[in-house]
């Protein structure tokens, strides 16, 4: 509750509080003009302990209580407090809409700024949930505690209307209100219990149906995707007892609270005409005032009973913001970076986990203005130098250095911002060809479109397509083949003229002959405007095209080829 309560809009809430606490005092006027009205229906005007003093009290005020005065007050009273009411739940209405907003640009904005280890741990379909349901609950969880607010300020009027009547009676329905709550709050522990179970299990089906529609392929292709619906429909059952237990622990708690309200109003009766001989005009009002108190402490506890279980999705999402902040990257400022001499790694040692480093003591340069190509066997090492590189990891020990100035010290986005990098396992966007390339930034114009795709070998298979730069390339651009979509991939990375590209295995499903084109413009590239080329590669084209091969095995630099570098 108290997390929700920080991320609400404070002024729309304290308009909604205070409507909210007026709308209980009409209401509380109107009903309170009962009892004299009803002394005054049944014994013409005199009463009885309260009831005389509220005569006595509009008297004094030089208005002279009649029967149509009361009425008066009591429609006035109920017509504020509907007013007020609509009014409250219309801001409550624009609140819950202004909560699932903020949540969802929370967590965006939270997921785009954590630092590259943070998405590696995280299944990517948990993200689908809490950006749609999750966030949704949260704004209902909004919803269930206004209403719960609406309902608490509610009591509270009835409870003080109940006491200034008499006091005993107040007691009294308060006593039973209390012994209603406690014995029907078990059923409150399950709805809540049953709501973050079902949570727990609709996050798991939607982050495995994820993860398998990626990787769907292989499993059709080998006829083993029919495995995957046992596993689900395991989950699916989960979430089908939890919602049965839910739904029983909310009619429950409404049906249960009948009996005990008709017990307490009995006990109330017998109390009022038979111990305490009270006229039967007020035990007749007495009686509504305490069947409504007590009813209107059983919604509150159905209001606590909603916010429990809207609760469980804003708590899931609130975690993942907060757990996504905590991996926020740190290093954004610092000083602008230049590149005029190059990059360099000094004596950098790094390991996923710290006591197994996976590069060691390594060091090498990375000159301006020539081709760099990594070599070494898998696993050696280089898709990791290349996340230092550009500060997605932070090495144990040892300096990434650009123009000799550690990467710590500079700027990194501007730093990221000079490279184009085309990554091994490669993904292009459900998206036109075009917007692949530019990534849909406005300042790309066709010249600069039309640039990139020469370079990067692909101008010809685009045109070649009927739909040309519109095409759509499906999902992962599973319409391309593997090397037209590393093509594009390399088209992306140079569009923005980049000071250093980065290509992780970028050729590896081209044949040779294209290879080879896209080595000579990428070579050719660097000699006309002075781009640096760090190239990772087993394949003998980037080796024999480069400057400079540096070669790693076990995480260690076993040789640097300086040949035509020299
Ligand atoms: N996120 C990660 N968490 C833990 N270990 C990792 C992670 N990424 C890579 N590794 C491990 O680090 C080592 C180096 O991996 P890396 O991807 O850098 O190798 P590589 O030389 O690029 O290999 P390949 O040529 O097969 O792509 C491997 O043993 C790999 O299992």
């Amino acid at each position: 509750m108290l997390r929700l309560a920080s991320i609400i809009p404070a002024r729309r809430t304290v308009v909604t509080l205070v409507c909210l606490v007026f709308a209980g005092i009409a209401e509380g006027l109107g009903i309170a003009s009962l009892l004299p009205l009803v002394t005054l229906i049944s014994d013409g005007g005199s009463g009885s302990g309260s009831t005389a003093q509220a005569l006595a009290f509009v008297r004094s005020l030089g208005v002279e209580p009649t029967i149509g005065f009361f009425l008066l007050v009591l429609v006035i009273g109920m017509a504020l407090k509907a007013g007020l009411v609509l009014f409250a739940m219309h801001q409550v209405g624009r609140a819950v809409a202004d909560v699932a907003v903020k949540v969802r640009l929370d967590l965006i904005d939270a997921l785009l700024a954590a630092r590259w280890s943070y998405y590696v741990r995280q299944p990517v379909g948990r993200f689908a949930n809490a950006l749609s349901t999750e966030s949704h609950q949260a704004g209902e969880a909004y919803n269930q505690a206004a209403l719960l607010t609406a309902e608490l300020i509610q009591v509270a009027t009835y409870v003080t209307i109940v006491m200034a009547v008499s006091w005993k009676l107040g007691m009294l329905s308060l006593g039973v209100g209390l012994v209603m709550v406690l014995t029907l709050n078990r059923f409150v522990i399950v709805a809540k219990r049953t709501a973050r179970k079902q949570n727990r299990h609709l996050k798991r089906m939607i982050g495995g149906l994820t993860d398998l529609l990626v990787g769907i392929k292989p499993m059709k292709a080998m006829g083993r995707h029919a495995r995957f619906q046992a596993l689900f429909e395991r989950d699916a059952e989960v979430i089908r007892r939890a919602q049965r237990k839910q739904s029983f622990a909310r009619h429950a708690t409404k049906a249960l609270q009948e009996p005990i309200l008709a017990l307490c109003l009995a006990v109330g009766i017998y109390f009022a005409l038979v111990v305490w001989e009270l006229p039967a005009g007020e035990v007749l009002v007495m009686s509504l005032l305490l069947a409504r108190t007590v009813a209107t402490i059983g919604k509150a506890q159905q209001g606590l009973q909603a916010v429990r279980i809207a609760e469980a999705g804003f708590v899931s999402v609130a975690d993942a913001i907060d757990v996504a902040r905590a991996a926020r990257e740190t290093a954004h400022s610092g000083a602008r970076p230049t590149f005029d001499l190059g990059a360099a790694m000094r004596g950098v040692t790094f390991g996923y986990d710290p006591e197994r480093p996976v590069i060691a003591n390594a060091t090498f340069e990375i000159p301006r203005g020539l081709v760099t190509t990594i070599t070494g066997g898998s696993g050696a090492g280089k898709t990791t130098t290349v996340d230092l590189l550009l500060g997605l990891n932070e090495p144990q020990s040892g300096e990434v250095l650009i123009d000799e100035t550690p990467l710590g010290d500079l700027d990194i986005i501007a730093w990221r911002r000079m490279t184009g990098y085309v990554p091994q396992d490669l993904i292009l966007f459900h998206d036109t060809l075009e917007a692949n390339v530019t990534l849909g930034q406005p300042e790309f114009d066709a010249a600069d479109v039309a640039r990139a795709l020469e370079a990067a070998g692909a101008s010809d298979f685009v045109a070649g397509l009927p739909e040309g730069l519109k095409t759509v390339v499906g999902e992962r651009g599973a319409r391309l083949s593997g090397g037209q979509r590393q093509r594009i991939a390399i088209a992306r990375a140079l569009i923005h003229r980049p000071t250093l590209l980065i290509l992780d295995e970028a050729t590896t499903a081209l044949d040779p002959e294209t290879e080879a084109n896209i080595v000579r413009n990428v070579v050719e590239l660097a000699r006309d405007t002075g781009l640096t080329v760090l190239a990772i590669s087993h394949q003998p084209a980037w080796a024999r095209a480069a400057d400079h091969v540096v070669h790693l095995a076990e995480g260690r630099v076993v040789s640097v080829d300086r040949r035509a570098a020299e």
